[in-house]
């Protein structure tokens, strides 16, 4: 292992504007599955062998690559992407432990629109672990730019990051059907409420969801078209289909996948949960009109 060295692994919209980021103050390599003209572009054997890894791919796709991929030689890691895995409805903490010993492991989570990160303007994120070292020293990788702040709530910051995407699709609804912003900011609020009432179930803290993780990264995705997730809600509500949606964007919407996830998830655990409830049954073919009814009267 190349002790102090730092690589990104998928060079995504989120890969590339953490490169660019953790470049700010140490050389910084990046891989991904398809080979870019990026400074320090590497094949994935040298990435692997680095001390610091900043793992960047889409949440569905994760177990495979690390099954397929992905050798633990003692590497730190720092997960950035936001989602449950659909087919089992297992937290990224869940899936990574199966690979890596959860005391190499971290969780970033916070606001941060990677268009804007990669300007270099300001934000402030959350690095959660449950072992303080891991922040300790991945905090000294982070440029001026970025605040860090340390939280040892892994399970609340997984739930936010993926439950917020759910709430940014119906936000984005609400806005494609021209509700107004009282409906916009009642729904982010009871999505806020809702988002809690899940994570306390799986023992996440509440103190997660009105900070940076919880709230912060709500209020950002589910009310700017920058989020993919909040665009998904307003071609839904202009009767687009799902794929032609999924096709213009070109890139990750996690919400889509993670709707799927926390149905199964709160009907085997009988949580409440009316918003993702609903968000899914559009996904299924249900008309918004009718979804906003029966929100309206729950
Ligand atoms: N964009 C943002 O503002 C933020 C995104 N996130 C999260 O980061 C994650 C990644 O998002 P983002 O980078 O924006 O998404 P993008 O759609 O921009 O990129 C995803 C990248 O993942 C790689 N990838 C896809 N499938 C696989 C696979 N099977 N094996 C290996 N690599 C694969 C692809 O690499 P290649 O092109 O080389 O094939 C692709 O470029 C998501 O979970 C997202 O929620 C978190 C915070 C902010
Ligand atoms: O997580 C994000 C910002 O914090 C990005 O959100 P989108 O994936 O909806 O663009």
């Amino acid at each position: 292992m190349q002790k102090n060295s730092v690589a990104v692994i998928g060079a995504g919209k989120w890969g590339q504007a953490l490169h660019f980021a953790l470049g700010q103050k140490q050389k910084c390599y990046i891989t991904s599955r398809t080979k870019r003209d990026i400074n320090n572009f590497v094949d994935l054997n040298t990435a692997l062998s680095c001390e610091y890894l900043i793992i960047a791919i889409p949440a569905q796709q994760i177990r495979q690559w690390l099954d397929e991929h992905f050798e633990f030689k003692g590497q730190k890691i720092l997960v950035a992407s936001k989602g449950i895995e659909a087919s089992t409805g297992k937290f990224l903490n869940e899936i990574y432990e199966e690979f890596i010993p959860s005391e190499n492991l971290g969780f970033i989570s916070g606001p941060s629109f990677a268009a804007e990160v990669i300007k270099g303007l300001p934000c402030a994120l959350v690095l959660n672990s449950l072992n303080k070292q891991i922040f300790i020293e991945f905090e000294k990788l982070f440029p001026d730019f970025i605040k860090t702040y340390y939280s040892d709530d892994v399970i609340g910051a997984e739930i936010c990051g993926a439950y917020k995407n759910v709430l940014a699709i119906a936000s984005g609804i609400c806005e494609g059907m021209n509700l107004g912003n009282n409906a916009r900011v009642s729904l982010i609020s009871r999505g806020l409420v809702e988002m809690q009432r899940f994570g306390s179930h799986f023992g996440a803290k509440m103190e997660t969801f009105i900070g940076l993780s919880g709230a912060g990264d709500l209020f950002l995705t589910a009310s700017s078209e920058l989020s993919r997730n909040f665009r998904v809600g307003l071609g839904l509500a202009n009767n687009k289909t799902l794929d032609e949606i999924l096709e213009e964007l070109g890139e990750v919407a996690e919400g889509v996948k993670t709707s799927y996830a926390i149905n199964s998830l709160n009907k085997k655990h009988k949580i409440y949960t009316p918003i993702a409830n609903e968000v899914y049954s559009i996904l299924e073919g249900k008309n918004p009109k009718d979804s906003l009814k029966d929100l309206l009267k729950d």
